[in-house]
């Protein structure tokens, strides 16, 4: 219950001020600080400086192909984006680059032997694996800093500022009204405090030749700019050869696509399309009609991941769920709810003990954040558990495999009474996590209308998202119990 909705107040929050800053425990420090309001309309999307190089003829003149119809334009609300000045085939190839355009972090210390260069190595080993964004964005930041980097014309198109959650007002963060989304955004404003410190220590003493970023100052905002910078818009390519494995780089101009779970365009990389100049392309994967915007399919996200990562939120988003705590004493209170007498989540029999282990809820290592929502509705190892412990008897379990039990399509394999009571205990669930957020969907949906910053309207749209990802549960789970009785009285009546 811990994980759920916790109105815990955090310790570590983005205050609203004139500028963004960054507060701990009310010592106001600022340090996330931008000059400009944060805003995500396109008309005000401002790129790093006023009238940057021209994106599309520096990819030419470096040898990759941009398609002579594709276009960089205004993709309201979405900021920039690439669109279609005629009609294009499915299949044909939209943007190519060659191996030296992609912005990446060479690990090989052979790549790159110079000394500031081996200062940035360091400095990138104090990064969590987890916060991989903040690596490469020490790469970016020291390109942003170098006087003629080649990839200035790049750099300068990226945005002045980002949606991401690190920089919303102290309120808008705590209007996220989520714990699990709270909390990762706390840490990250930690990690980005804590890491400033680290970086002046560790270049405090260096010389010039010799310094990372070129003498230049770098401090929790501008660590937060680079980090976001890599975040919403670094792609993972997978190498087959050369024991590459999973490389994350920057992707000029193929990340001015926006995203859609519905794309018209693909990435391709240089092995599958066989033409060794080009590292990777971004190909029509349908016929993209005249003004159509190109988009790329970002990956099956949760909103929690697309606000924290990229800033937005995708309405109805069929990735988006909500993570629970598995905890005995609060589902036993949800099934005594639903009319259950003498739940046993509490205090499992051993032989339930042991199915909770093969589940991974109980044990040492055990994994106790479960999910409702997305394409399982019923993240399998919460159904096999519920299942397994309303269940009467262990005879009829120890008939059922794993795999059985975790399937929300296999139809009652416990029988018809432990089904219902599963659900109608979930449907409680539902109701008590629903009942964590302080206000309603109408509520939020009325404060919407009353015109708000961009950070609140985010923080709003995010929490009515999330509470219609349980409304949605609670139906379709409904709507099964309803089924189940029909045939359970069609069953008790013959
Ligand atoms: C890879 S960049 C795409 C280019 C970007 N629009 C720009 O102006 O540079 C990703 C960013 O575009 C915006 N974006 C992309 N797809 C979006 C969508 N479906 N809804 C809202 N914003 C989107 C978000 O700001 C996101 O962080």
């Amino acid at each position: 219950m811990s994980n759920l909705m916790s109105s815990t107040t955090s310790k570590i929050m983005l205050m609203a001020k004139r500028d963004y800053c960054l507060t701990i425990n009310s010592t106001t420090t600022r340090v996330l600080t931008f000059h400009r309001r944060l805003t995500c309309s396109a008309a005000a999307t401002p790129r790093l400086v006023p009238n940057p190089p021209d994106l599309v003829k520096w990819v030419r003149r470096e040898g990759g192909f941009v398609h002579p119809s594709v276009r960089i334009a205004e993709s309201d609300p979405y900021g920039l984006g690439l669109v279609a000045s005629e009609e294009i085939p499915k299949g044909s190839e939209l943007i190519a680059l060659p191996e030296h355009i992609p912005l990446r972090f060479p690990l090989l210390e052979s790549d790159n032997a110079d000394e500031s260069y081996s200062n940035l190595v360091n400095l990138a080993r104090h990064v969590p694996e987890e916060l991989w964004a903040m690596r490469l964005g020490l790469k970016l930041l020291q390109e942003r800093a170098k006087a003629g980097s080649f990839w200035w014309p790049y750099i300068s198109n990226l945005p002045q500022t980002f949606t991401i959650p690190i920089f919303f007002p102290g309120d808008d963060i705590k209007n996220l009204q989520y714990a699990p989304l709270l909390y990762q955004v706390n840490k990250r404003c930690r990690f980005l405090l804590d890491f400033e410190k680290e970086v002046r220590r560790e270049v405090e003493d260096v010389k010039l030749e010799a310094h990372p970023f070129g003498g230049k100052d770098v401090d929790a905002s501008s660590l937060g700019w680079a980090m976001s910078a890599v975040s919403s818009r670094a792609f993972c390519l997978r190498f087959q050869n050369g024991n590459h494995g999973d490389v994350r780089m920057m992707l000029p101009l193929i990340d001015m696509c926006n995203h859609s779970f519905n794309p018209n365009a693909e990435i391709v990389q240089e092995q599958r399309s066989k033409d060794p100049k080009m590292l990777v392309k971004v190909v029509a994967g349908m016929n993209i009609k005249e003004h159509d915007h190109l988009t790329l399919n970002y990956g099956c996200l949760s909103n929690d991941l697309l606000l924290l990562d990229y800033g937005f939120v995708v309405q109805s988003n069929p990735y988006d769920c909500i993570e629970l705590k598995y905890d005995g004493g609060l589902f036993d209170a949800a099934s005594m709810a639903a009319g259950v007498s003498n739940p046993s989540f509490s205090s499992p029999a051993p032989w339930q003990r042991h199915i909770l282990s093969k589940l991974n809820l109980e044990g040492e290592q055990a994994l106790l954040k479960v999910t409702l929502g997305g394409p399982e509705v019923v993240e399998g190892r919460l159904l096999a558990a519920l299942r397994a412990l309303l269940a009467s008897d262990a005879e009829t379990v120890q008939k059922c495999d794993l795999d059985t039990l975790k399937s929300l399509d296999v139809e009652a394999p416990l029988g018809l009474a432990t089904e219902i009571a599963a659900f109608r205990t979930l449907v409680a669930l539902c109701v008590i996590a629903l009942n964590h957020f302080p206000t309603k969907i109408m509520e939020d949906e009325s404060l919407l209308k009353q015109g708000v910053s961009t950070s609140t309207e985010l923080a709003l749209q995010f929490r009515i998202q999330k509470k219609s990802v349980i409304i949605d549960v609670m139906r379709d789970l409904t709507k099964r119990v309803k089924l189940l009785s029909s045939n359970e009285s069609i069953v008790s009546q013959s």
